[in-house]
């Protein structure tokens, strides 16, 4: 017997994988997802009525989806209202959640209020009747032990709850209220509001119809397993309904166009030589293979590399100073606080990862909106001269694909005895090109022509194993050349610098001092050259509220607002070299000025697992990112690290802050700061389901407290396996594999699982897209750019880390700021030096539970870190 097949109406929420999930595992049911706005299925067509029930007679039931926004409003709702009113002759079982129970409501006649506090990633204990007989028919509830379910919502349904006296409500609870006969309560949440109680309904029956409704979320990580057997209950009858009316399902799939499915674990593989002929050539693929001189840069490769001791003081600027001098590139992702993991303690930034001569290396770069991406090359060894070519991206393909299609031709076996990066693609993207992921398209007329990702071949790096204490020097080179005298002279120049034998560097411990957080002002101290523009604390608690009125009204579960600080100082160097020009310390009792010092100074002021210094694309970014967004591995093991709930480090002495690591247990284990972490959670859970498909997602860890420089962060880890591709088909002539062009298997990767979770659901809130949107609206309509992006490798051995772009400073190398000539805050001569900017985001997660000054402070604590490194005295 084919398995049961459900529609789910999805209404744009950043769940409806999760619940996709649970119906495919605890139903062993074939789900197919569709929006409720699909465009093939328009409420405006004439045939409207008649395509939506030839759609429905395919399904044996439907499920509308949670979703932002009113059961109200017909564009938040879509198809879902419409379901609701079909005739008789059409019906199907159906089960609400969220606004889909809401909508249900409303369709009864019923009204939807504002809760007096939105209840978003809240865990309440259900009130249901296991045993009223009455209910039995079609009792959803029927049997089920109590559970606890997590809540994500602003509105609740009022079907008169309010005017039944207390004496009255355990036997008038479950009964039908009398001017809206339709709705049969089946559940209720009691939530404690001080001088009262607010009853809120949880679940319904339509008494006439196969409708179901449920308030809270079933597929949340900490609604209680046993509350599943309520879904188990709901296709129960739903099926029972189906036969009882002799409701028979069309046997083949619909093939709506806007329908997708998750992931099957068993999917088949794609095979990439079968979606196109040779002469069918377009897009990216003629690029790729048509032989161009770029697109075959770094081909057939081999992994080769020797390894080193690393002298205990040897830091990884110092090797980037004594191999790099005179560089105008650079991508080192610095795990500046692994000096303590040598001690056990920190774990989590094992390696760093410099990469050797990017300025001669290949990049790839794509800017949100364009239909083409740009390579670009100046290696001397590879090519005489700088080339630079337009690739085009052909009708639905994206930069992704592209990516994924030069990635795949440059596969490299695992190497055991190098469990990290072997040489692959180093970069970052922006937030903005997350946006155009989510069809968030708010950026078409961008005052400049800055790329939104830039990615970069690396052959040749080194990598710092912290725990071991080695250096690898490693390259991946032609077929051919054994690489050995390259990497000699990289061991040799390490081995002969002074710094390495001596022990002779910078010292910028001055940086590593932590202070107390003080209100934000422009610093006294700060050296003349450099003018210092902090948010208005007064316009940032405003947009908190802002952000609260749109989570009252059900358009959002949690907003992370930002915002930015701009620092304008005299230009360190031009940007040709502005890189290290000087790899040199800064002037003692100066402010750091070049990006090589500023970089230098917040590494050691707040050492980060997941720092990182890169130059590419016109852009640099100084980090000292504590979070790490993705990680995979070549098997298809992808983990997740989102962080949530922040505590600023205090050195005892009271206030507010956290002095020890249990301190910050107690702070940080609170409802809000955990539901804050629990919404993410869901909602990463629904990136991953995306790509690994239903059953293949966990979470291995919820609301942990980890230790940070200057903070405490509270984190969980979100696990997803990717599908495995099955063998690749035998060859059809039976001839060896060399000669079957069918070789190159195309399957879901860590870089589909990095494309589909853009922007970090940590720096948006929930539901995804709309966050966005009203972020964009409420922080100014600015560009977040770098900040809220991702930085990081996916190696040529199928493995990738990526970081969070927080806690940094970023510059673009076009971006120059006017100045007026003699305002004091210039050193120019005759009015004419240039002068940079540098951009710090900062801001936290605002709930329902926020306050406004609260807000404020959590944003200029992380603030605090990267701007204090403007400041030699450390004021700010
Ligand atoms: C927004 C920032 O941080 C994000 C927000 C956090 C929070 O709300 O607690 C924690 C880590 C980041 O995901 C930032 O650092 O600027
Ligand atoms: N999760 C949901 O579907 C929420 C529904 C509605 N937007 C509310 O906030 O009440």
């Amino acid at each position: 017997m084919s398995p049961p097949r459900i529609l789910f109406i999805d209404a744009y929420d950043s769940f409806s994988n999760n619940i996709v999930s649970l119906l495919t595992t605890t139903l062993e049911a074939e789900v197919d997802i569709l929006p409720i706005d699909p465009p093939e299925l328009s409420p405006d067509s004439p045939s409207f009525a008649k395509d939506l029930t030839d759609l429905l007679r395919h399904y044996d039931a439907v499920v509308c989806g949670p979703g932002p926004g009113s059961p109200n409003l017909a564009q938040d709702v879509g198809l879902m209202k419409y379901i609701w009113e079909l005739e008789p002759a059409h019906l199907v079982p159906v089960l609400g959640i969220c606004l889909g129970f809401q909508s249900l409501v409303v369709s009864c006649g019923g009204i939807v209020k504002k809760l007096q506090t939105g209840l978003h990633g809240m865990i309440r204990d259900i009130d249901h009747d296991i045993h009223r007989p009455s209910l039995e028919e079609g009792n959803i509830f029927c049997g089920v032990p109590p559970f606890k379910a997590t809540l994500y919502h602003s509105l609740h349904a009022d079907i008169g709850q309010d005017g039944i006296a207390a004496g009255d409500w355990e036997v008038s609870k479950w009964s039908r209220p009398a001017h809206l006969p339709d709705i049969v309560p089946q559940a209720w949440v009691y939530e404690n509001r001080g001088d009262d109680t607010e009853r809120i309904l949880m679940g319904v029956k339509h008494s006439k119809k196969p409708f179901w409704g449920l308030q809270y979320h079933p597929e949340s990580i900490c609604t209680e397993p046993t509350g599943h057997q309520v879904i188990q209950n709901w296709f129960k009858e739903a099926v029972r309904w189906d036969r009882v009316n002799s409701r028979i399902r069309e046997p083949e799939p619909s093939s709506l166009r806007s329908i997708t499915r998750l992931p099957k674990s068993n999917a088949h593989p794609i095979d990439e030589s079968m979606n196109y002929s040779e002469n069918s050539l377009k897009g990216y693929d003629s690029w790729l293979n048509g032989g161009s001189e770029l697109a075959s840069f770094g081909l057939n490769r081999r992994y080769r590399s020797c390894s080193l001791r690393l002298p205990i003081h040897i830091e990884v600027p110092d090797i980037v100073e004594i191999l790099q001098g005179g560089k105008k590139d650079f991508i080192i992702l610095d795990s500046a606080s692994a000096k303590a993991s040598r001690i056990g303690a920190d774990v989590r930034g094992k390696y760093s990862i410099i990469a050797l001569d990017v300025d001669e290396t290949m990049k790839l770069e794509y800017r949100a909106g364009d239909r083409h991406a740009t390579a670009r090359c100046s290696s001397p060894h590879e090519f005489s001269q700088k080339i630079t070519e337009q690739i085009p991206l052909g009708p639905g393909q994206t930069i992704w694909q592209l990516l994924a299609g030069f990635w795949n031709k440059r596969k490299v076996p695992v190497v055991d005895y190098a469990p990290h990066f072997l040489g692959g693609f180093m970069g970052f993207t922006t937030y903005e090109l997350g946006l155009e992921g989510i069809d968030v398209n708010v950026y078409q007329d961008r005052p400049h022509n800055r790329p939104d990702l830039s990615f970069a071949w690396v052959t040749k790096s080194i990598v710092i194993d912290h725990t071991q204490g080695t250096v690898r020097i490693q390259q991946l080179l032609p077929s051919g050349s054994d690489g050995k005298a390259w990497m000699d002279s990289i061991a040799n120049k390490l081995q002969m610098s002074a710094v390495w034998s001596d022990g002779l560097r910078a010292d910028f411990t001055k940086f590593a001092q932590l202070n107390e957080l003080t209100p934000p002002s422009t610093p006294k101290s700060i050296s003349i050259r450099t003018n210092i523009l902090v948010p208005d604390a007064d316009e940032y608690e405003s947009k908190v509220r802002t952000c609260q009125d749109y989570i009252a009204s059900g358009d959002s579960y949690e907003l992370c607002l930002t915002d930015q600080t701009h620092i304008t100082q005299t230009r360190s160097c031009s940007p040709a070299d502005s890189s290290t020009s000087a790899l040199a310390p800064a002037e003692p009792g100066t402010a750091p000025g070049t990006p090589w010092q500023l970089y230098r100074a917040l590494r050691s002021r707040q050492p980060a697992p997941f720092g990182s210094f890169v130059r590419l694309g016109g852009a640099t970014l100084v980090s000292s990112s504590p979070e790490r967004f993705l990680e995979f591995d070549a098997d298809g093991l992808c983990s997740m690290r989102p962080m949530k709930g922040t505590v600023r480090k205090s050195h005892g002495g009271g206030g507010t802050g956290a002095a020890t690591l249990a301190d910050a247990e107690a702070v940080l284990h609170v409802p809000k700061e955990e539901a804050e972490n629990l919404m993410i959670v869901d909602l990463v859970r629904h990136d991953l389901h995306a790509a690994c498909g239903p059953g293949r997602v966990r979470v291995p860890k919820l609301n942990a407290v980890e230790e940070y420089a200057s903070v405490f962060q509270m984190i969980s880890v979100v696990e997803g396996r990717l599908p495995s591709p099955s063998p690749p088909p035998p060859p059809l002539d039976g001839g060896n594999e060399s000669n079957n062009k069918r070789t190159s298997v195309a399957t879901t990767t860590g870089l589909d699982v990095l494309a589909a979770s853009l922007p970090p659901g940590s720096m948006t809130g929930a539901p995804k897209k709309r966050a966005c949107e009203i972020l964009h609206a409420v922080e100014g309509r600015r560009e977040r750019s770098l900040y809220s992006g991702v930085v990081g490798y996916a190696d040529a051995a199928g493995r990738g880390d990526w970081s969070v772009t927080i806690r940094s400073l970023f510059r673009w190398d076009d971006e120059v700021a006017a100045v007026v000539p003699g305002d004091g805050q210039g050193q120019e001569q005759g009015g004419q030096l240039e002068r940079e900017v540098w951009h710090i985001g900062a801001g936290g997660a605002v709930t329902a539970l926020s306050t406004a000054d609260g807000e404020r402070d959590e944003m200029f604590v992380k603030l605090k870190g990267p701007l204090g490194v403007f400041d030699v005295d450390d004021e700010v």
